[in-house]
């Protein structure tokens, strides 16, 4: 029921546009929009589908999505990003309450990643929002930093992802930032994890020293934190992905031809991600009674 050019035909044909300008401005003012979106994107789709379910507020008697534990470090200029783009698509006339939350996150997202030098591409349209949204929901449904190749594949997987498109969609962590407490264990461990480069190894310990604040994030791509590239994959050739879940792509024997594949080609690598993510923007999607078009994206109707 997704299709690319869904809004075309409506009585919102500039949709796309709309998002796209809000998109840009907010880029203007902050990078992080970059990261935050695309981050926020993937913890939607991941919890009851690609629904907006992630962007809706608590309140008195219900404890959202975005408060569970593995939802607090979304970077708030995601949410803002989709807020402020779903304001300059209801100023339209023919536009107001057309354009879900969930559309809008969809196409700010591979807007985001086309003004950091990553793939364009056409987005698939027509999700409705989501009519739930629990913090108890969330509970074994996101990976973990820890996670090893058979557990990152199963989790996937239940989201109907092969092993390639995990490979393909963990490269997002070639924009943006990670808090210390994230890797810890792999730099504070005896021995240090042996996967790790010990320059980088130690270059993480002065950049996150014990007793670190824990509001500190440092980039997870430390050679272009601000290029959407397949410098993921040539970090991870080098011993320097960041997480357990990074490294391990490459430690892997069943993953790491991929890996190898796509440091070496940026083609290949942008031609898998754009089919990963579009596959990833298909999980759950509502429709009919299953959703409705949010007026406020934070809040249901
Ligand atoms: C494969 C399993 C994955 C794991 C274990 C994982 C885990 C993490 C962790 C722990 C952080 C740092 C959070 C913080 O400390 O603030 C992070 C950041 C991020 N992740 Fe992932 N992630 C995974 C896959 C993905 C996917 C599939 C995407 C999107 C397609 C994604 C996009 C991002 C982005 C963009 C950031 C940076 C956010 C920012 O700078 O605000 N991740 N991820
Ligand atoms: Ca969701
Ligand atoms: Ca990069």
């Amino acid at each position: 029921q997704l299709r690319i050019g869904y809004y075309a035909n409506t009585t919102c044909p500039n949709a796309e546009k709309i998002v796209g300008d809000a998109v840009a401005n907010k880029y203007n003012q902050t990078f992080v929009t970059v990261p935050a979106t695309i981050r926020l994107f993937f913890h939607d789709c991941f919890v009851e589908g690609c629904d907006a379910s992630v962007i809706i507020a608590s309140t008195g008697n219900n404890t959202a999505e975005k408060d569970n534990p593995d939802n607090i470090s979304l970077a708030g200029d995601g949410f803002d990003t989709v807020i402020k783009a779903k304001a300059a698509v209801d100023a339209v006339h023919g536009c107001t309450n057309k354009v879900s939350c969930a559309d809008i996150l969809a196409i700010a997202t591979r807007d985001a990643i086309q003004l950091s030098g990553g793939p364009h591409y056409e987005v698939e349209l027509g999700r409705l929002d989501g009519l739930t949204s629990t913090a108890a929901s969330v509970e074994g449904k996101l990976p973990k930093p820890t996670f090893d190749l058979n557990q990152l594949n199963s989790l996937f997987a239940n989201n109907g992802l092969s092993q390639s498109d995990m490979i393909a969609l963990s490269a997002a962590h070639t924009v943006g930032v990670s808090h210390c407490n994230r890797f810890a264990d792999r730099i504070y461990s005896n021995p240090v994890d042996p996967t790790l480069n010990k320059t980088y190894a130690t270059e993480l310990q002065s950049m996150c020293p014990k007793n670190v604040d824990p509001d500190i994030a440092i980039n997870m791509d430390m050679n272009t934190p601000r290029i959407f590239d397949n410098m993921y994959y040539k970090n991870l050739l080098q011993g320097e992905g960041l997480f357990t879940s990074d490294q391990v792509l490459f430690t892997d024997s069943r993953s790491k031809p991929l890996v190898i594949a796509w440091a070496n080609s940026s083609p290949a690598f942008q031609a898998a991600f754009v089919d990963a993510i579009t596959k990833m923007g298909r999980i759950g999607v509502k429709t009919g009674k299953n959703g409705n078009i949010r007026r406020d994206c934070a809040v249901f109707n």
